[in-house]
């Protein structure tokens, strides 16, 4: 006979998935219910309301293990819809120039940033990479990520991209759901600096080819800044990733205001990521596109620049999700209770806003709503119990982590 499982006496906090993206002031209607119960049966929601009701619906002879959740509030498994996860080594250093006033993109210029994460990753077994990859991932889920998406990009090779892709697709389910990102146009690597236009060919012809008739990663990405991919480029290697069939996604405007923003409108992209510099033109046509906003605040933060204007954003009409953007570089951060804590107490989000953002929202930027994202009959049951009893507790008490127990698919981790 199956075990059920009944959690019981919870508040209850979720966004309610209507099959799209909240956005403008929906972004703010979480659904509460306090003295709530879920039944989780083989891993996804049976059932899920106020706890009366619940007890009243649970089947007589059905064997149930009961998990009392003392009054705490309990709230969709976060999903982080943008890192860069796969990785060795740190960078340390840099960050200490980055404090010192060197830029971001002047280190990168110099051969670091980057390229210095792709020289250790490069030199790096596939085993070293899935060690390190893995180890990040777990500190990922003890914050409450359960579904993470993983970017390639450190590789700039088709032999060490592969490597990376694969990695990542071996830590699916393992024990988060893992949706994996090819992005071989992050940086122009070492050897073809004098002939940029050439990897952009590489990356067209032989790594898109390859990575999707592979089934190697879900959606394509691509940096479309100032001295890296230009907004030409990122069209022409985009539209490529689109004839094989991948999802798109653009780091759009993180530095400079280059059109990014405009290009994911024009290529309607899955998803558009930083906008730190986006012009009110881009998010207009991003708004009438439907084109949703990944931002990424403690990026921000770690360097030292100002928030991305979400507020503006959503009164426009777009969408917004929120992510770690997890990286050794401009971000080295795998919390998302961090990004929570940022988009309320830095980016003017409320509690429900930024509950959404960093749940229902972030499953659509990764094609996982249907999945995950919200507690809802049918879906994982994916959740994160907290130290408080709103969501609030996690910009509210900023010293310590009010993540108490992480729950994937009904089970601990
Ligand atoms: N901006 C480009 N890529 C990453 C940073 C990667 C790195 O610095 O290693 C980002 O999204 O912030
Ligand atoms: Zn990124």
């Amino acid at each position: 006979m199956m075990t059920l499982k009944l959690f019981r006496n919870a508040r209850i906090y979720t966004p309610i998935d209507d099959g799209k993206p909240l956005a403008g002031n929906e972004m703010g209607y979480v659904a509460v219910t306090e003295e709530g119960a879920l039944i989780v049966e083989e891993g996804y929601i049976a059932s899920i309301g106020q706890e009366r009701e619940i007890l009243e619906s649970l089947p007589s002879g059905e064997e149930v293990e009961e998990i009392d959740l003392e009054g705490r509030c309990i709230i969709p498994g976060f999903v982080d819809p943008h890192t860069h996860a796969c990785f060795m080594g740190t960078r340390e250093r840099e960050f200490v120039m980055r404090l010192q006033g060197a830029s971001y993109l002047d280190i990168l210029k110099m051969g670091g940033g980057i390229l210095s994460t792709v020289d250790k990753v490069r030199s790096a077994s596939k085993e070293e990479l899935y060690e390190n990859t893995k180890e990040v991932v777990s500190r990922a889920a003890k914050s409450g990520i359960t579904t993470i998406e993983i970017k390639s990009g450190y590789g700039l090779s088709l032999e060490h991209e592969i490597k990376m892709l694969e990695v990542i697709g071996q830590l699916n389910g393992n024990p988060l759901d893992v949706v994996p990102t090819f992005m071989g146009a992050h940086a122009i690597p070492m050897e073809y600096k004098d002939n940029p236009k050439a990897y952009v060919e590489l990356v067209i012809d032989e790594m898109i080819p390859y990575v999707a008739k592979r089934n190697l990663a879900k959606y394509c990405d691509v940096f479309c800044e100032e001295g890296v991919f230009s907004v030409e480029d990122a069209r022409r290697i985009l539209q490529a990733a689109r004839g094989y069939g991948l999802g798109l996604k653009l780091h759009a405007d993180e530095v400079y205001d280059l059109g990014g923003a405009k290009l994911a409108a024009e290529l309607k992209v899955d998803s558009a990521e930083h906008l730190l510099a986006a012009s009110d033109e881009g998010l207009r046509a991003m708004a009438q596109n439907g084109i949703l906003a990944v931002l990424l605040p403690a990026t921000a933060f770690s360097l030292r620049k100002p928030f991305a204007r979400a507020r503006r954003m959503m009164e426009l009409g777009v969408p917004v999700a929120l992510a770690t953007d997890c990286n050794p570089g401009s971000c080295y951060c795998e919390s998302m209770e961090m990004v929570y804590r940022l988009a309320v107490l830095g980016m003017g989000l409320s509690m429900e806003e930024a509950l959404t953002a960093s749940t229902l929202n972030a499953a659509y930027a990764i094609g996982m709503a249907r999945q995950v994202g919200s507690l809802q009959r049918g879906k994982k049951a994916d959740f994160v119990v907290l130290e408080g009893e709103t969501p609030g507790v996690m910009a509210y008490h900023l010293g310590a982590t009010n993540v108490k127990e992480v729950y994937k698919m009904g089970k601990k981790i």
